[in-house]
């Protein structure tokens, strides 16, 4: 298949280390991939440097692909350098221009360390709004985390909580709900998604005596949802939508905030979960956490999540294709 194009990410983070990990544990399989970054990056792998993806494959089963795109000042773990920062966006973007014109089967991400970024001038909240205005389709980019055991779309994300909820309106959840209704179909596979939207307040506002957002914002976007034929059922208690028992009932769970989604999916899955971003031209997907400055450079670093965003990256590619 056609090669996946995986982003240097944070330098100074984990990204080389789970990089090489994730090579060894994939070599032998039928997704090739190449690295788009610094080779010095690389450590206790074979490496091969390719100046072309169309590469990557015959190298792949041998050393680790990358299109090296050199550093300009030396990397020392866990101390991001604002001096890297335009090559961590070039990676990111040369990424996308090679998926858009169909030389990389999908798009990877190593973590960025956001505020790194934001310093540096960066004014993108994330990938997620950055690859919408480079690889958009005219819907907003819309972030899930995905793992065997739970799919979750944050509708709101990288904003202060309070602002995050005033920000909260039926179309908000509307069109959020929407486009993971068509990946689910699209991308997942799945022919009729069932999607539980989550309420904001304790028991789900318990009748409005505990807050009116379910009256007023979430249950009249449920209601608009069912009656253009989306299988919606909500506003759903968030204590307890996330249970054993719940999670059979639905194929996505829709959330109102960031920690509302990630912390059940991470708590549930940290290893097998997959940030994959709805709404692009291009597939792009990414491990759930981020750089993890605290354990770069140790050999800590674990590989799985990246591993699991590789595949998923893969396998979403080949059903888009197929
Ligand atoms: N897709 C992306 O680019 C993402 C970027 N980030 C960014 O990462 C930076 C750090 O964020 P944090 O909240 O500290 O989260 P984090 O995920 O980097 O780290 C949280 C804790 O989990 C551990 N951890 C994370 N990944 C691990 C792995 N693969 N193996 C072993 N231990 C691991 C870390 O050592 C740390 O103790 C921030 O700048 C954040 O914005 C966070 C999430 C996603
Ligand atoms: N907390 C999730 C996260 O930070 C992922 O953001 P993005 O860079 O994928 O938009």
């Amino acid at each position: 298949m056609t090669p996946l194009a995986l982003t240097m990410g944070e330098p100074a983070g984990i990204g080389f280390e789970i990089a090489g990990a994730a090579w060894s544990t994939l070599r032998e399989g039928t997704t090739p991939f190449f690295l788009i970054g610094d080779i010095s990056g690389i450590r206790g792998v074979p490496v091969e440097e390719i100046t072309a993806p169309e590469q990557a494959a015959a190298a792949f089963a041998e050393a680790l692909p990358i299109l090296h795109r050199p550093l300009p000042t030396q990397v020392t773990p866990g101390h991001p350098s604002q001096a890297h920062a335009p090559a961590i966006i070039a990676s990111i973007e040369e990424a996308v221009m090679l998926a858009k014109a169909g030389r990389a089967g999908a798009v990877v991400t190593n973590p960025i360390q956001k505020a790194s970024l934001y310093a540096a001038g960066f004014r993108h909240p994330g990938h997620t709004e950055f690859l919408g205005e480079i690889a958009g389709t005219g819907v907003p980019a819309v972030m899930m985390l995905a793992s065997p055991m739970l799919r979750v779309v944050p509708i709101t994300v990288h904003e202060p909580l309070a602002q995050a909820i005033a920000r909260l309106t039926p179309e908000l959840i509307i069109t959020h709900a929407r486009i993971a209704h068509a990946a689910l179909i699209r991308d997942f596979g799945i022919a009729r998604p069932r999607l539980a939207i989550a309420g904001l307040n304790p028991h789900a506002g318990e009748a409005g005596t505990l807050g009116r957002e379910e009256i007023d914002i979430v249950a009249p976007a449920v209601a608009a949802l069912r009656a253009e034929g989306i299988d919606a059922r909500g506003p759903m208690p968030p204590d307890t939508m996330f249970t054993a028992k719940a999670r059979p009932g639905y194929d996505a769970a829709i959330c109102l905030y960031h920690d509302q989604a990630l912390i059940p999916i991470k708590a549930l899955d940290m290893d097998g979960g997959v940030n994959v971003t709805l709404g692009l031209s291009i597939v792009r997907t990414s491990p759930d956490h981020g750089t993890a400055l605290d354990i770069a450079g140790t050999g800590r670093a674990d590989a799985s999540s990246l591993i699991a965003a590789i595949r998923l990256a893969a396998e979403i590619a080949q059903r888009r294709n197929a």
